[in-house]
């Protein structure tokens, strides 16, 4: 579904990522992990066409996106949900998903509406309701059911948890379990390790813009090194559990 190979990229002339092979599979919950600063952002922004790919090449679906637009991205099926939800506060559930859908082909609005309200009844309940007036978690799953109005092939989650009570917390990794059984693949970013690395299939974890580790969720789950590169006592080798 999707396949990074030698990527480097940042913010003009701030190099922040270097030299990033990473995978994803059809159906597959992969799960990039790393301390604040790491670049796991930066990999999101770089894949979705915010920031500029300098070296190395994506593909996607079997196409090459390196250097596509956002909006050329979002229409292939790789949608990113970014950090902080960035739903729109002075519009209601409904009308944020409209906001979602307008200028789109394929299924009709009512059809994904519908889709969106079977996964969260509580945006059905809440629809004519503000989005500012909802909770946090509320929030994250108006987000969500925003990115899902764009049909994702590939769903990118940047924190989905960031700043929710731990029942919360569960409901959304249930979702994101959920969400993969219908056949999206998830590239999941999340501060939230374990949990993480429970529900994903397979890890990477990123400290100051590189890969440090990468292989099976649950083999980097128990492996003992993993604490001291997320740490950030990385070494310069890449090891492949
Ligand atoms: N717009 C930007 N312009 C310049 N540098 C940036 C920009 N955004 C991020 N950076 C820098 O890139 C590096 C990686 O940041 P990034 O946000 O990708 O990390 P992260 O792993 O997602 O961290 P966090 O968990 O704190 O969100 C940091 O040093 C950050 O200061």
């Amino acid at each position: 579904m999707l396949k990074i190979a030698g990527l480097s990229s940042g913010y003009g002339r701030v190099s922040v990522l270097e030299g990033i092979d990473l995978e994803v599979d059809n159906q597959e919950i992969v799960v990039i992990l790393g301390p604040n600063g790491a670049g796991k952002t930066t990999l999101l922004n770089s894949i979705s066409g915010v920031a500029r790919a300098t070296t190395g090449s994506i593909l996607f679906d079997g196409k090459d996106i390196t250097g596509a637009k956002p909006e050329q991205v979002v229409r292939m099926g790789l949608v990113h949900c970014p950090e902080g939800r960035r739903i729109f506060q002075r519009l209601t559930v409904e009308e944020n998903l409209v906001a979602a859908h307008i200028g789109r082909a394929g299924k009709s609005f009512e059809a994904l509406r519908s889709d969106v309200f079977d996964l969260f009844p509580v945006l059905k309940e809440r629809r004519n309701g503000m989005a500012s007036r909802m909770s946090g978690g509320q929030q994250q799953m108006l987000a969500i059911g925003r990115a899902l109005m764009a049909e994702p092939k590939l769903l990118m989650l940047d924190e989905p948890s960031l700043g929710l009570a731990p029942k919360i917390i569960h409901q959304i990794f249930r979702i994101i379990l959920d969400l993969s059984q219908t056949g999206i693949s998830i590239l999941l970013v999340e501060q939230n390790v374990q949990l993480a690395l429970e529900c994903g299939d397979y890890a990477y974890l990123l400290n100051t813009g590189r890969v440090r580790v990468h292989g099976p969720a649950q083999e980097i789950a128990q492996h003992s090194a993993l604490s001291d590169h997320y740490l950030g006592s990385a070494t310069e080798e890449v090891l492949h559990v």
